[in-house]
């Protein structure tokens, strides 16, 4: 059940990275000091047991923000909350990553994977428990009490991200974020997952951090999407709307590029243009450079976040009045 109270809230929240030279480098050279500004004063909330989905290209910061969230990133400015109330309080936060193979030990029996966490957490009493929720977790995610003894290398890609889930469920997290979990899997397999992910969130009423580069991945997932782009949030909305009507060039962009089975063509023809640099973001808006509707304005001001209804879009045609109605094949 999706409440109104927030699980999590994201304030004003920016991440930068010194990516400059060595220091004697940066001497005898005589370079500046670099640095990227991977997210650039991202807020949203999420209401706890909903589904906050964030996709954007490659780059465009949405492992930063998974990571700030967990707590692998300081912030560089902002704040970020978890719970209600000015002080909040304490989330169980778990996460879990695009591929199982890299984050399940090898050399570990997938039973010691799982309990790992039971144990250090002291979550349940005695052995025999652990074992008893360790074969419970395995059956949970779809899997077999007996898998317990055998190593990750002993399973395909899909059931090796279901072991992922059952170690991330083991701390009885509140919220997970997850990191494009899905993008490593065959396109069958990326569907039994979040099959799974949907009818866990119902039964223990998670809430999810969504991360991925796929709109058509978060369709069915999400009660919120926000899209990303060079470290902004360009367009946050309920996923029914932003799928009906995305109002952002760049959103009716990523959208147009989802694969139509009846148009294979038309994905490929769409996907011109990369994004610019988040080293040197051009001026005004930074979609500006690929955007159909850019004018003067969009090349010199950059945008602010304005929200209208229950959609929120940066954008200057869209404020305009010269976005509404662009078909999303006109844009690149
Ligand atoms: N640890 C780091 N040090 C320096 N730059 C980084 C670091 N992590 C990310 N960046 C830079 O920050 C920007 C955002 O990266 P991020 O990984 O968050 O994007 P992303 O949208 O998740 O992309 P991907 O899907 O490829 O991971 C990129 O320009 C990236 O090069």
């Amino acid at each position: 059940m999706i409440t109104a109270d927030p699980i999590l809230s994201v304030t004003d929240v920016s991440k930068e990275f010194d990516v400059s030279a060595p220091w004697l480098n940066r001497v005898l050279e005589r370079k500046p000091r670099l640095f990227v500004k991977a997210v650039n004063d991202v807020s949203f909330s999420i209401p706890r047991g909903s589904c906050f989905s964030i996709v954007g290209e490659s780059g465009c910061g949405k492992s930063t923000v998974a990571r700030l969230v967990t707590g692998l990133y300081a912030t560089t400015s902002g704040d970020i909350r978890f719970g209600a109330g000015a002080e909040g309080r304490p989330v169980r936060v778990q996460m879990i990553f695009q591929d199982p193979h890299s984050s399940l030990n090898p050399r570990w029996r997938v039973g010691d994977i799982i309990a790992e966490p039971i144990r250090e957490m002291k979550l349940r009493a005695g052995e025999d428990k652990t074992q008893e929720r360790v074969e419970d977790l395995l059956r949970t995610v779809g899997l077999a009490a007996d898998d317990a003894r055998k190593f990750p290398h002993e399973f395909s890609g899909g059931q090796r991200q279901r072991i992922s889930i059952a170690r991330a469920l083991a701390s009885e997290p509140e919220l997970l974020v997850c990191d494009e979990p899905t993008s490593a899997l065959d396109v069958s397999v990326q569907a039994q997952i979040l099959n799974l992910m949907r009818q866990l969130q119902q039964e223990l009423g998670l809430t999810y951090l969504f991360i991925s580069h796929d709109l058509s991945v978060v369709r069915h997932m999400s009660d919120t999407i926000a899209v990303m782009y060079l470290g902004q949030i360009v367009e946050m909305a309920p996923a029914d709307i932003l799928f009906s009507a995305p109002r952002h060039p760049y959103s009716q962009l990523l959208l147009a590029t989802i694969p139509d089975i009846h148009d294979p063509n038309r994905a490929r023809a769409l996907q011109t243009g990369e994004p610019p640099s988040p080293l040197n973001p051009p001026p005004g808006c930074t979609f500006n450079p690929r955007c159909p509707l850019a004018d003067d304005r969009c090349r010199s001001d950059a945008p602010l976040l304005r929200t209208e209804g229950q959609s929120s879009v940066r954008c200057h045609a869209v404020e305009e009045g010269r976005a509404d109605g662009t078909p999303a094949g006109k844009v690149l």
